[in-house]
């Protein structure tokens, strides 16, 4: 939990601020019976009323001290627990951007949301009642004590003997919380990612009638959130019923030899409604104390949850920079005997990869599915690293280059095309940050699909995404190439990218990246595609089986000329 209060060391100065005016609150709050004591015994009891004036008025001005510290106290305390959320949400925001695939793999996406949102605000909660009560409490407990013992030692006994119970009792209450609360975070977990899941899936659950299905999902994991909360917060509602019968026997037992002190002419009516009334607020400390512990033990399932992220160990780490200057890389891809298996799997899904994609060339994987040729791609800009083998760049090793050179250097069409949120310039400007317009066109109509968003309601301006417009499977396909090919990459990778495009139009943006000439790998399952490239890799459970060019591999390879025939049929098969 220290690691996560490391953030509070910027607002050193706002923190004693809070702190010193917590002390003048409880310094007033301890007087008050005190004061209460003497008004009784020297004005109520004997008749005086400069007495009751006096003190009532020395009261009241002390009331409204400990009132304005209380208030600029609230001030200062939300300013540093808001700056030290805002702090802890950016740094693990930060943290998750330098995470490797491997890392993204271990923390499910709902988690890292749960992470950077609820234990963030627990963390946040914690941090205000910090400053706001929770030095407070403790020390009301202890300077009650201490006061209660100045005004009657005798009777004050009597809550020296409660406190360390209570105390202990406080401690076991700790312990449980902190498990319980460990596990409510986990089922919020699992709630969000139900409805992660369910949403982004939406279509997909609809058009299969799986609407009951999904909410009896959603209502298993919402009971199981429901019954540990339920678990959790019961021991909190212990706590009060506890307190209030030990506070009740206490001020019993102040009263009862209480009053035979004031018979024997030992004490005056008012120390002993002094003591009843620092019994009440020691119990109203402790009560404030149980409910800042049950936060405690909540911000510290947050607290470790929030490290986990913070400490993890991000296993793809960047090179010390190459000798070649990033301007000057040409492109040259080369993969020597590579072998790959993803974190925390036992089995090879790429072995003994060997190739090379010249500078400008165009390299078609073919290969049935799971077969690895998303996996071969994801090694080039380093989303993995390899297990065996080199993957090199003009000759040098790509875990040399920075991750930045490296991945400025490539353009990435992912199998599935994402967009965000935002206007089709944007997006395509999401490759290349201060793009102009004409080169935001230029690279729009290399991916054809100029034509198509001039032809949107607001052009190129036109918001996509969610309240948004809706592009169709391929448009979508095509801004992703154009955000690609906007960097002027001298690699490019296309996986599967033009599944959704007719022939013609995969033919134009094909002859438009040639115009590029950059190293360009792409994954295909169309013939027509692999026909024009410079060498085919075909896949086969992560071997290369057969290199080569088209004729070539028609000749040498039983698999290629099988997938050939069938192209040729289902073409026939269209046509006819
Ligand atoms: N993140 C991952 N963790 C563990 N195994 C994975 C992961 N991604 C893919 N795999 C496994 O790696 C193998 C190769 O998958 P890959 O996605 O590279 O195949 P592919 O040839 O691109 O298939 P497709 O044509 O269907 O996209 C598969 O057996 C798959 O189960």
């Amino acid at each position: 939990m220290l690691k996560v209060f490391s953030f509070l060391k910027s607002y050193k100065k706002p923190i004693y601020i809070a702190l010193f005016l917590m002390l003048v609150e409880l310094f007033v709050e301890l007087w008050h019976p005190l004061l209460m004591a003497k008004i009784i015994d020297d004005g109520i009891l004997k008749n005086d009323l400069s007495v009751v004036l006096t003190w009532g008025g020395i009261m009241l001005g002390l009331s409204f001290v400990g009132f304005a510290a209380g208030i600029i106290n609230s001030f200062y305390a939300a300013h540093v627990s808001q700056g030290f959320g805002y702090d802890v949400r950016k740094s693990l925001f930060d943290k998750v951007q330098s995470f490797s695939f491997a890392n993204l793999n271990r923390f499910p996406t709902s988690s890292l949301i749960t992470r950077l949102t609820n234990d963030v605000t627990q963390l946040q909660g914690l941090v205000f009642m910090g400053l706001r009560i929770m030095a407070r409490a403790p020390l009301l407990v202890i300077g009650g004590v201490v006061m209660a013992l100045i005004v009657n030692w005798q009777l004050a006994l009597i809550l020296v003997v409660t406190m360390p119970l209570m105390f202990l009792f406080m401690v076991w209450l700790m312990g449980r919380g902190v498990t319980l609360f460990r596990i409510v975070q986990d089922k919020l977990d699992s709630v969000n990612s139900v409805m992660r899941e369910n949403l982004s899936g939406m279509r997909l659950i609809k058009a299969f009638l799986r609407k009951s299905h999904e909410q009896n999902r959603f209502a298993k994991s919402s009971t199981e959130l429901k019954d540990q909360t339920i678990k959790a917060l019961r021991l909190i509602e212990l706590t009060m019923p506890v307190l209030l019968l030990v506070m009740n026997i206490s001020i019993l037992v102040i009263l009862w030899f209480g009053s035979f002190q004031v018979t024997a002419n030992n004490a005056n009516i008012g120390e002993i409604v002094a003591l009843v009334n620092y019994a009440t607020r020691i119990m109203f400390a402790f009560s404030v104390f149980s409910f800042l512990l049950m936060n405690l033990a909540r911000a510290k399932a947050s607290s470790t949850r929030i490290v986990e992220v913070l400490e993890a160990d991000v296993d793809l780490v960047d090179g010390a920079g190459s000798s070649l200057q990033e301007e000057l890389i040409r492109g040259h891809v080369r993969f020597d005997d590579v072998s790959f298996q993803y974190p925390d799997t036992k089995e090879n899904v790429l072995m003994n990869i060997s190739f090379e994609a010249r500078s400008g060339e165009t390299v078609a994987l073919l290969g049935a599915t799971g077969s690895g040729k998303t996996s071969l791609f994801q090694l080039i800009p380093r989303l993995y690293d390899v297990s065996k083998g080199t993957v090199t760049l003009d000759g040098e090793d790509i875990r040399k280059f920075k991750l930045t050179s490296l991945r400025n250097n490539i353009g990435f069409v992912p199998q599935e095309a994402r967009l965000f949120t935002g206007t089709v310039r944007e997006n395509i400007c999401w490759g290349k940050e201060g793009a102009s317009m004409e080169e935001i066109i230029e690279a729009a109509k290399a991916a054809q699909i100029h034509e198509t968003i001039v032809k949107l309601p607001n052009q190129y301006e036109t918001i996509i995404g969610q309240k948004g417009v809706n592009l169709s499977g391929g448009q979508k396909q095509r801004v992703s190439i154009a955000r690609a090919l906007i960097r002027k990459p001298k690699i490019l990778l296309l996986d599967d990218s033009t599944s959704a495009l007719d022939l013609q139009t995969e033919q134009k943006i094909l002859e438009a990246i040639r115009d590029l000439s950059c190293t360009t790998l792409i994954i295909t399952q169309k013939i027509s595609t692999v026909m024009a490239a410079d060498k085919i890799l075909l896949l086969e459970d992560g071997r290369i089986v057969a290199e080569g060019e088209h004729d070539k591999l028609l000749q040498t390879s039983e698999l290629y000329q099988k997938i050939y025939d069938s192209q040729q049929l289902e073409e026939v098969a269209s046509h006819g």
